[in-house]
């Protein structure tokens, strides 16, 4: 199928944007890779140090007979549910590798946060953060320098970005992500959105709402709603960084261990002494616009909006909103997972995953095809799905949608449109994931009131102060202010006020998570409210129109008075400095350097 004359487009003017930097960026990796291999160039000292901890018969492979060795770059914890199944990854990585003729070592661990446990408290402020703090531990575990390929164990928010970075600024070597796959469904997602309204109101008591949590999240494995983590999985199908539909398999089962196995003969197939695929060659600008066009076809998270252009900028790409917004204009939605919908990933799977969303992106012209990726087929190698059978698997090519409801093909599509919008105006710029949100709300206008963080809110709600149509600004929520927390919390008390009649919508120049969904909610703002940003001019009573169909943000008030209007000032019991704990402190220096959200949030620039 010919491709699609705006991705075209779009990507072509990626590719001018970058011209330079990309090229600056595919020097490095030649120089890189003209390199002998790190058991040759480096002095004996360290070669020895490297491979002392090895077993012997391995240490004498490595060095002697110089077979390939494999790095390993964990984000292994048991703090996150999708994470814990990783901890028996190493040993079966090795033991393939050695099966394969290749040794493998545990080159470094990162750091991994659950943004479900944080979420609302004050970890929540590492966040955004632990994401570039991930990309270090990569690069401090690839900086041992002696590996001729990668392989990335990391699912969730922040991990996924963050490895991929890491990875891209060694871009010379080749590298394949191993997923771990989702828990099985427990309580839908929707039930225990009902659970947490009833809360919020005061009907059910601790108790109830414990066991209702519980039963939602109750296993190893990702979370079953389609937010970040879980939109992760799909970029990195669409990029062509996966074994095909590896992502939404479920842990512990007997084909996940052989599509773990089966990323490490994916990786032995694209080493330098074989077909030569290294991940800053596959990340190019189709790779990326690929990317984009899978998260606007499945209304991913809104946090892509800023991994993904850190992510590509690792890779001297250079991306903005208007890209993301553009294509929207011509990427259907095609699935309809929570909060998009009712159903869970686990749902999405069976109704043809990944391999279904990819192959009707491919045949409708969104998606270029003609991409390099860690498989000899190219991206169209991505809409198979292996089928498990007698001692391993075979590859099946992804059929017809199992469920309509949850996965469309694209000459019916749930929407004409991706399910990310670019809002602007004189509140500055904002995203909004319209996929998730009843149509007769994608207009809001209604009076502001203006809160300076999220407990206000939550406390203003509670004492009932809320009954009415508003716009809830929740300002000081930026990169620079206090590490862009998500305000996930939030969307509880919003939507009791949203189901009893009320026309309300959210504000922010902080992040939403990507399960949020049925409220408005214009995110991101930028420029953030602590750098100047028109969110520090907006006051109570303040009319203020969020038109999700229009593209626009604004405040309705006379340019004269809006323009005479001075900034307030945030509040210095919220500011680092006013020693608030939990390591924020430790995170000033990246909030001090971060670019703004639609700049990635960057802090190593
Ligand atoms: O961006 C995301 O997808 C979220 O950060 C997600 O990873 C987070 O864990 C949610 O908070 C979980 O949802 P609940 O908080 O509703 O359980
Ligand atoms: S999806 Fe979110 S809540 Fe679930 S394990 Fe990952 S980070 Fe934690």
């Amino acid at each position: 199928m010919k491709l699609h004359s705006t991705v075209d487009r779009v990507t072509e003017r990626i590719r001018e944007r970058s011209r330079d930097s990309r090229a600056a960026y595919l020097g490095l990796i030649d120089q890189m890779t003209q390199r002998q291999r790190g058991a040759d160039r480096m002095g004996c000292a360290n070669v020895a140090h490297a491979f002392a901890g090895m077993p012997t018969g391995d240490r004498f492979k490595v060095v002697a007979e110089r077979v390939p060795n494999l790095g390993i770059v964990t984000a292994y914890n048991d703090m996150l549910s999708a994470h814990a199944p990783y901890a028996g990854y190493p040993d079966i990585i090795k033991h393939e590798a050695r099966s394969l003729g290749a040794t493998a070592q545990v080159a470094g661990g990162t750091p991994a946060m659950c943004d479900g446990v944080t979420q609302g408290t004050p970890g929540m402020e590492l966040s955004l953060f632990s994401r570039d703090t991930i990309a270090m531990g990569a690069a401090i575990a690839l900086s041992h320098d002696v590996f001729d390929g990668a392989l990335m164990l990391g699912i969730c928010d922040k991990i996924v970005p963050g490895l991929l970075i890491g990875a891209l600024h060694f871009g010379h070597l080749p590298t394949v992500f191993v997923p771990a796959g989702p828990m099985t469904s427990g309580l839908s997602n929707k039930d225990k959105a009902k659970v947490r309204e009833q809360a919020a109101q005061g009907l059910v008591g601790r108790k109830e709402l414990m066991e209702a949590e519980q039963k939602a999240y109750h296993a190893q494995g990702t979370c079953t709603f389609y937010g970040t983590a879980n939109s992760n999985q799909m970029l990195l199908e669409a990029m062509g960084l996966h074994v095909p539909s590896a992502a939404f398999v479920t842990p512990g089962t007997a084909l996940r261990e052989q599509l773990t196995r089966e990323a490490v003969r994916t990786l032995m197939g694209i080493l330098p002494q074989r077909r030569f695929a290294p991940i800053g060659r596959i990340v190019d600008e189709r790779c990326i616009v690929n990317a984009m066009a899978a998260l606007l076809a499945t209304g991913g998270s809104t946090n892509h909006l800023i991994h993904w252009v850190a992510v590509a900028r690792s890779a001297g790409i250079h991306i903005d909103w208007d890209d993301f917004a553009t294509l929207s204009e011509v990427v259907p939605l095609l699935s309809r997972v929570y909060p998009n919908g009712s159903a869970d990933v686990n749902a999405f799977q069976a109704a043809g995953g990944t391999g279904f969303v990819i192959r009707e992106l491919l045949d409708a012209g969104l998606m270029h095809e003609d991409v390099l990726t860690v498989r000899e087929g190219g991206l169209r190698e991505q809409t198979r799905v292996p089928v498990e059978g007698e001692g391993g698997f075979s590859w099946q090519e992804t059929g017809a949608s199992g469920d309509l409801s949850v996965c469309r093909p694209a000459t019916e599509p749930f929407s004409p449109i991706g399910g990310l919008k670019l809002l602007r105006g004189n509140l500055g710029r904002a995203v909004i994931k319209v996929s998730a949100v009843p149509d007769d709300r994608h207009v809001i206008e209604a009076p502001a009131r203006v809160f300076d963080s999220q407990e206000q809110l939550q406390k203003a709600f509670s004492a009932g102060e809320m009954e009415q149509d508003m716009v809830c600004v929740v300002r000081w929520q930026g990169p620079r202010a206090n590490g862009m927390p998500e305000l996930h919390k939030l969307t509880p008390p919003l939507a009791v006020l949203q189901g009893k009649g009320f026309r309300v919508a959210l504000v922010t120049d902080g992040r939403m998570s990507g399960a949020s969904g049925n409220v408005p909610a214009a995110i991101h703002v930028s420029p953030e409210a602590l750098a100047g940003g028109p969110l520090a001019k907006v006051r109570d009573g303040d009319l203020v129109r969020l038109d999700a169909n229009a593209g626009t943000l604004e405040v309705l008030v006379p340019a004269a008075e809006w323009d005479g209007r001075e900034n307030a000032t945030m509040p210095p019991a919220l500011t680092v400095e006013s020693g608030r704990g939990m390591g924020r402190e430790l995170f000033a220096g990246m909030r001090r350097n971060a670019t703004t959200a639609e700049e990635g949030a960057c802090t190593w620039l």
